[in-house]
């Protein structure tokens, strides 16, 4: 703890490094932060109440066009004495201090301690280091949670050259505490490239802090722990992030017995077979030898063609796509949750079980609306945590069904198409009559139909937020596995 204090303009005091204060046109121009007088009167005026935090000097690069910078902070108490380098703008540092992840004492309590992990780490022919279960793990078991030792804002990759932003990247690393520096420095990187950038490109995960932003910001950080856990495309762990204390928590997803490696899916799993080889091959470098990519041609093609079935319905429900039937939107519910099945995709099977519930809602089956709902629950705090856009739905859901938006949302839509048919042959009969005293019967028609004309668009708009809402999160975890 270096006791030194941050600025909002992105500037930190030290009281142990008494004279020394960033200028944003050194570390620009430099790469490096010269002192400023800590006693003058302006700057003492501009310190907040963030003591303690930074350990050093901040470091800024600028972007091409001038408008953005970025600086790296590292924090030697974050988690119990991690530590954390992070790689952001000036206000994001300082939003980034006042989660409680920075604020909690007790926010890492269970976090990056293992006294009984329930693994042994070991060299597996041709995968590197892997994670090999040592007892029986229960759907639903906590495996371990661990904080990022380094996170990096996303845009810093496109906005910089390497040569600028490397330097920055190996100080991050290079300005940990021991023990996460040793951890960082011990990890596989593929590539063969500077070990700081590899390391880091091998093993980061895509997250994001604020995800109610209009602009969005997505981080990319890495945990050395999870990092060692192999891929499969049929995975039996997942992991979620949780923002507000900045920690990463993996479960199992089924049951996993003494001697099975832990693994969990590196790309969406819901892809075709040379989609899913082709990305590993080209993100990670190695062919992929899952028991669902060495499947007998005709078995994978019949889990190519479920996986393209699974997706078109996926994408049909979720935009509330119109259907002759209100009830046929149980049966396609039904059969997505058993592709999924099928399929034995996990962890993302929290949707399907989602969907469900809404279509037997949607037609007032309250029970099976429910029973879809807790098992989206159950599924989707193993996947997004409790934070997760499924889990709040499916909650509030559950809370009350028939309050829900759902609650026979497939009737009412029913029943609004029949009022339009009814409305259009109205229309055609009052057409021919007399224009005076059509008048008074169109303007209050008008009326009706601009009563209307609010009511169907509102409709359109909360469905159009939804598939919207889902879309988004679709692409979120694409970058997320990516
Ligand atoms: C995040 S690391 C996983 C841990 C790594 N095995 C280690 O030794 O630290 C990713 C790297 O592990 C290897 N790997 C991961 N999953 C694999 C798999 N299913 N088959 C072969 N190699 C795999 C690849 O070399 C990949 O680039």
């Amino acid at each position: 703890d270096s006791g030194a204090a941050f600025l909002q303009d992105g500037s930190a005091l030290y009281s142990s490094d008494p004279v020394s204060l960033t200028t944003d046109a050194n570390c620009v121009e430099n790469g490096n932060c010269d002192a400023l007088d800590i006693n003058s009167d302006h700057l003492s005026s501009t310190l907040t109440n963030y003591a303690k935090d930074w350990a050093h000097p901040p470091k800024c690069i600028q972007s091409q066009n001038g408008t953005d910078k970025y600086c790296l902070y590292t924090h030697h108490a974050f988690a119990n004495s991690r530590g954390i380098s992070i790689f952001t703008t000036p206000d994001k540092a300082a939003r980034l201090l006042e989660l409680p992840a920075f604020t909690d004492e007790t926010a890492h309590t269970k976090v990056n301690s293992e006294p009984d992990p329930p693994y042994e780490a070991r060299s597996l022919p041709g995968r590197g280091i892997g994670l090999i279960a040592n007892r029986t793990l229960h759907k639903g078991d906590h495996i371990f949670s661990n904080t990022p030792v380094i996170m990096v804002e996303e845009w810093i990759f496109s906005e910089f050259e390497e040569a600028q932003r490397l330097p920055l990247q190996e100080a991050a690393i290079l300005q940990l505490p021991k023990g996460a520096h040793d951890k960082f420095m011990a990890l596989h990187g593929h590539f063969g490239t500077n070990p700081y950038d590899d390391n880091f490109n091998t093993n980061a995960f895509a997250i994001e802090i604020w995800p109610n932003d209009e602009d969005e910001t997505a981080y990319n950080v890495v945990m050395p722990e999870i990092s060692r856990l192999n891929h499969d495309c049929r995975p039996n762990a997942h992991y979620y992030f949780d923002p507000h204390t900045l920690t990463h928590h993996v479960h199992a997803l089924r049951t996993i017995y003494p001697g099975e490696e832990l693994t969990i899916s590196y790309i969406d799993p819901a892809q075709a077979l040379v989609t899913r080889t082709t990305a590993l091959k080209t993100s990670w470098g190695f062919d992929c030898a899952c028991s669902s990519c060495t499947a007998p041609p005709p078995h994978a093609a019949a889990s190519d063609a479920r996986i393209a079935q699974l997706l078109a319905l996926q994408n049909s429900l979720e935009d509330h796509a119109p259907l002759t039937n209100p009830g046929d939107g149980v049966g396609a519910a039904e059969l997505l949750v058993s592709l999924y099945k099928q399929e034995r995709i996990e962890g993302p099977v929290c949707e399907a079980y989602s969907l469900a519930a809404h279509e037997y809602a949607s037609v007032g089956d309250e029970w099976s609306a429910v029973k879809y709902a807790r098992l989206a629950v159950e599924s989707g705090l193993l996947y997004a945590g409790p934070d997760g856009d499924d889990v709040v739905d499916m909650q509030e859901l559950l809370a009350d069904p028939k309050a829900h938006w759902s609650w026979r949302f497939r009737e009412r839509k029913g029943a609004e198409s029949d009022e339009e048919d009814e409305e259009a042959d109205e229309d055609e009969d009052e057409e021919g009559a007399d224009e005076v005293e059509k008048m008074p019967v169109e303007a209050e028609k008008e009326n009706e139909e601009g009563k209307e004309g609010q009511f169907e668009g509102a409709a359109k708009l909360m469905q159009r937020l939804e598939s919207e809402r889902q879309r988004l999160k679709r692409k979120e975890r694409a970058l997320d596995e990516l």
